[in-house]
């Protein structure tokens, strides 16, 4: 097991010289937990009249206290075009233009009406311009409003679009294809035959590296055959291609010999990680390619470790995985040679491995809050020793 590239150095040579991809101009429908390319300032001003925002009565402040004829009306989207005079009212709803002269709005509530005719009952407008938005009050033409680099909020896209911008400078996601291999496999909602199993990896690995912010395709199963699978390669149009399964050694597992043929460079091949050592990186021609074992907690596990970093890199996206310390509720045993990922959950003790580790057990997957991590070499761990942990349960909340 001696000579199995470190974790970190395997790392290390995937996000070499990774960085955002291009931008591309998109709708902002399609631009929410992208990064923004360019810096957006307000092609409008906002709001762009002085609105009401209460409904009521706009009047002169100086008018409050006696009895006002009421001149019109203004309603959101169809102002009142006049000039307020003295001692006069326009009946005024919540966005409104506010009509010149006016210079305050009455509450409806502390106002009684009468015909054409209208005073305040109550207290009345706390101060002049109580109850207006002067225009421009969010902001004006001109004003810088969010800075490159961002990576856009649903509030950012409403104030894109209130600032006169339909489309957005943003970071062109990465294109990944996943390739299944595997002649066992059927796809999801298919009754198995014999000596068959349901293909549950890609449905679990889309949505991974949606989070990561990837636009993910998907040819099909590629059975364990070289021509098949080298077809899947070379029609792959991406920027990482993933296989998953025939990562390892047995005579099935083609997505090394078949790179092999297609010219890719290889640039590592087995590392010291558990699960995930079959894990492969190389080049075809100017498209990363990740080979991930088939066993579904490795692929997962290899896929957040490497997978989620790199999408994230290329998407202009910060690309850590939430890391907490916790206490171990029991001891360790000393690690190997490979960094370990012990599925575990929390506790008030702090994380539980597990009992059953087993990379192909998808229920523990699933029911894994934490991924504890095991240098490699590290020395037995007692109970109550702080451990670094993935937090999984953090991760899928906040992507
Ligand atoms: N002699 C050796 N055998 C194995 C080694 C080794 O070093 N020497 N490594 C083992 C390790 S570690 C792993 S991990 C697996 C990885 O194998 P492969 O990447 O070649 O994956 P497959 O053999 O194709 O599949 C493994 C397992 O996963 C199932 N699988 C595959 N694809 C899917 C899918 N899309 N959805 C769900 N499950 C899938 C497959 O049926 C197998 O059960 O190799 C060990 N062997
Ligand atoms: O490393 Mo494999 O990934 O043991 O299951």
């Amino acid at each position: 097991m001696t000579g199995l590239l470190p974790f970190e150095t395997a790392l290390a040579r995937l996000l070499e010289g990774a960085a955002p991809l291009p931008a591309e101009t998109r709708p902002l429908d399609d631009c929410a937990g992208r990064m923004l390319a360019a810096d957006v300032a307000a092609r409008l001003t906002r709001p762009p009249f002085a609105a009401a925002a209460m409904d009521g009565y706009a009047i002169r402040w100086d008018d409050r206290h006696r009895p006002w004829a009421v001149v019109g009306e203004s309603a959101a989207g169809h102002g009142w075009a006049g000039t307020l005079g003295e001692a006069q009212a326009v009946r005024i709803f919540t966005g409104a233009p506010v009509p010149a002269g006016a210079d305050v709005i009455v509450v409806q509530e502390e106002v009684a009406r009468d015909r054409d005719s209208a005073r305040m009952t109550g207290d009345g407008p706390p101060r002049r311009g109580a109850h207006i938005r002067p225009a421009g009050q969010d902001f004006a033409a001109g004003d810088q409003l969010i800075p490159a680099g961002t990576r856009l909020a649903p509030p950012h896209l409403g104030l894109a679009a209130a600032a006169g911008h339909g489309e957005l400078p943003v970071v062109r996601r990465p294109r990944v294809t996943l390739i299944a291999t595997g002649d066992e496999l059927v796809p999801p909602g298919a009754t198995p035959g014999p000596g068959q199993i349901i293909s549950s990896n890609p449905a679990m690995l889309t949505a991974l590296l949606h989070s990561a912010g990837a636009v993910v395709s998907d040819p099909g199963l590629i059975p364990d055959d070289r021509a098949a699978l080298a077809a899947a390669l070379a029609a792959a149009d991406a920027d990482l291609i993933l296989t998953i399964g025939g990562a390892s050694v047995g005579d099935h597992d083609l997505v090394v010999p078949v790179l092999n043929d297609l010219g890719a460079d290889l640039d590592f091949w087995k590392i010291a990680l558990r699960p995930g050592k079959p894990l492969l990186a190389g080049r075809l021609g100017s498209t990363r390619v990740l080979g991930l074992p088939g066993n579904p907690v490795s692929a997962f596990v290899t896929a957040l470790l490497f997978a989620v970093p790199l999408v994230s890199l290329l998407a202009g996206r910060a690309h850590d995985l939430p890391m907490e310390q916790l206490a171990l509720t029991q001891p360790l045993p000393a690690n190997g040679p490979r960094r370990d990922h012990l599925r575990a959950r929390r506790t008030d003790m702090g994380a539980e491995p597990f009992a059953r580790q087993d990379s192909a057990l998808l229920a523990l997957l699933a029911q894994a809050e934490l991924l504890i991590i095991r240098p490699a070499h590290a020395p037995p761990a007692a109970a109550g020793d702080m451990v670094d942990c993935i937090a999984l349960d953090r991760f899928h909340i906040v992507s």
